[in-house]
């Protein structure tokens, strides 16, 4: 993925980051306070049962004690017997006696109007009646409701059923389960019961909140319109709204952090070695005494996705601090012999010099790689030369055990860029090395530093007492070449001959040379 989509990416991830958790958070402000506030309705309608049910008991006790009376029927002791039942009986207003279903006097005295014994609208599960609505008999302007068993009755104050104190705008009603209405208290919300109790408000869109509490032929309901639950949004919100934010801050810093460890350089080059974005070019080696092309050096490149080609001097440290260079050598090698395994095996002669890094010359790991794959494109291993710079020798037995054993499978080992490091005579002489490329710098100085002049002379001598072969870098005019001739060095490379090449082109190079001398191309 390119710079700019991973940046587009990363900005779109912390945009929805930040404002995921904050909406989550608002969501989950509004349906917590939505919950609480229905677990308080739905403790409210359980109260209401609670508190119906008591006064049903109450009212039974009563009626229980009425129907052991012997007192003559409503005669002054049966009268003042009832109202001693009713003024000790928390729930229960007044008690009546009937005598062929008429009522004929009740705990205040004798009834001077008759009343019917009406229509029982329940009978509970002993027996005992309920008429909800009592015509004819009311309780200071208020409506009763009449429980009977035997020739008794008991007044109970509708109201008393949804007597709790609940909060501000929480309408409370008892009703039976068929609908009928009993008793309200608190905030009435006209409308709202009835609707309730025809199942309409089922709804997530109605405005308001119910809860619904059940017991026997009975139920309470509990209301509040929804605007009453803002309180208690505020109270979620208080800790909820900072808490997302926080959270959204954190994606954000999140999701930068992790752009730019992606967009970072060494992120970049872990994704090109994941897609093999390599490619090899070629810097053709001239045989010095012949002028023909005999071989050439690999040199990496990077092509990025924008199709820029990044230079190895740019990335190659990078990837050897990271350890990402083993997995580059490898594909160099593939590459490699991908490109130039026909033409190796057609000519004998040539070879090809691949770099190795630090890691793979103290690791020897590079070496199996490039048997299997010299192997699977039928080359001999003479024919790829292996360049390792002074850096290689940091562990110095492990260095020195890989050059052997590259010996031994039948690479010709060079060591690199030599003059720049602290290889000396005597240092050089206990590797098994069998080439020394003098570094560019040195053959700079050919014809032009009086002072650094003498030092490729001295480096050419001291490789020729090694008996080492020699092949000087950086030929960049014919003096050079002139001079490094005049001195038996073996090999040249430089942009005298060529730049480093693709591989069609290299081998276009290569073969346009096989018929040329030096003599020819120095006119
Ligand atoms: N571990 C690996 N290292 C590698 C690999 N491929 C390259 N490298 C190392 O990267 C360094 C830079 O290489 P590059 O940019 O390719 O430069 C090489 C030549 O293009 C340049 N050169 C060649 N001729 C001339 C010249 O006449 N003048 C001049 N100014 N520059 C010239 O020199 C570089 C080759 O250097 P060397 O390797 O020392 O022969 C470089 O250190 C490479 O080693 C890889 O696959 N693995």
């Amino acid at each position: 993925m390119d710079r700019l989509k991973v940046a587009l990416l990363g900005m779109v991830m912390a945009t929805i980051g930040a404002a995921a958790p904050i909406s989550l958070m608002a969501w989950l402000s509004w349906h917590v306070a939505l919950r609480d506030e229905q677990a308080k309705l739905q403790s409210f309608a359980a109260r209401v049962i609670e508190r119906a049910e008591l006064t049903a008991t109450q009212a039974e006790a009563a009626l229980g004690e009425l129907s052991v009376l012997t007192a003559p029927p409503c005669s002054r002791e049966h009268i003042e017997l009832m109202r001693q039942i009713v003024i000790g009986n928390r729930a229960v207003e007044e008690a009546g006696y009937y005598e062929k279903q008429r009522l004929v006097c009740t705990s205040w005295g004798r009834v001077d109007r008759p009343v019917a014994w009406g229509h029982a609208d329940y009978v509970g599960p002993g027996g005992v009646e309920v008429v909800t609505k009592m015509q004819g008999r009311v309780l200071n302007g208020e409506p009763v409701l009449a429980l009977r068993a035997g020739s008794y009755d008991v007044l109970v104050n509708a109201g008393r059923f949804a007597d709790v104190i609940a909060d501000d705008g929480i309408h409370l009603a008892f009703a039976s389960n068929d609908g009928n209405v009993i008793a309200e208290s608190g905030a009435r919300d006209t409308g709202v019961i009835a609707d309730i109790l025809m199942g309409r408000p089922d709804s997530k869109e109605h405005p308001h909140l119910h809860a619904i509490a059940k017991r026997a032929s009975w139920q309470a309901i509990a209301v509040q319109h929804k605007r009453d639950v803002l309180p208690e949004l505020r109270r979620q919100q208080r800790w909820m709204l900072p808490l997302g934010l926080f959270i959204g801050l954190f994606i954000v810093a999140l999701v930068t952090f992790l752009s730019h460890k992606r967009l970072s350089p060494l992120a970049e080059l872990g994704v090109a070695v994941r897609r093999k974005e390599f490619l090899v070019h070629y810097q053709p080696t001239i045989d010095l005494r012949t002028g023909r092309c005999v071989g050439a050096e690999a040199l990496v490149r990077w092509r990025r996705p924008d199709g820029a080609l990044v230079r190895p001097d740019l990335f190659i440290p990078l990837a050897e601090d990271s350890g990402l260079i083993q997995p580059i050598t490898d594909q160099v090698v593939d590459i490699v012999l991908r490109e130039m395994g026909a033409a190796l095996r057609a000519d004998q002669a040539l070879h090809i010099a691949i770099n190795l890094a630090a890691d793979d010359v103290c690791s020897g790991r590079a070496l199996a790689v490039i048997t299997r794959t010299v192997g699977r494109h039928g080359v001999n291993a003479s024919q790829i030369w292996l360049e390792v710079t002074e850096r290689g020798f940091v562990d110095a037995d492990a260095a020195r055990a890989t050059l052997a054993r590259s010996r031994e499978l039948g690479h010709t080992t060079a060591i690199d860029d030599f003059g720049t490091g602290y290889s000396s005579l005597q240092y050089l002489q206990g590797l098994p090395v069998d080439a020394l490329k003098i570094d560019k710098s040195f053959v700079a100085t050919i014809g032009i530093d009086a002072v650094s002049g003498p030092v490729i002379a001295h480096i050419i001598d001291m490789a020729r007492s090694l008996q080492l072969s020699i092949v000087a870098e950086g030929v960049e005019t014919q003096a050079q070449a002139d001079y490094l001739r005049a001195r038996e060095v073996d090999f040249a490379q430089g942009w005298l001959y060529s730049k480093a090449l693709p591989a069609d082109e290299f081998l276009r190079f290569y073969r346009s040379m096989q018929g040329s001398t030096d003599t020819d191309r120095s006119g």
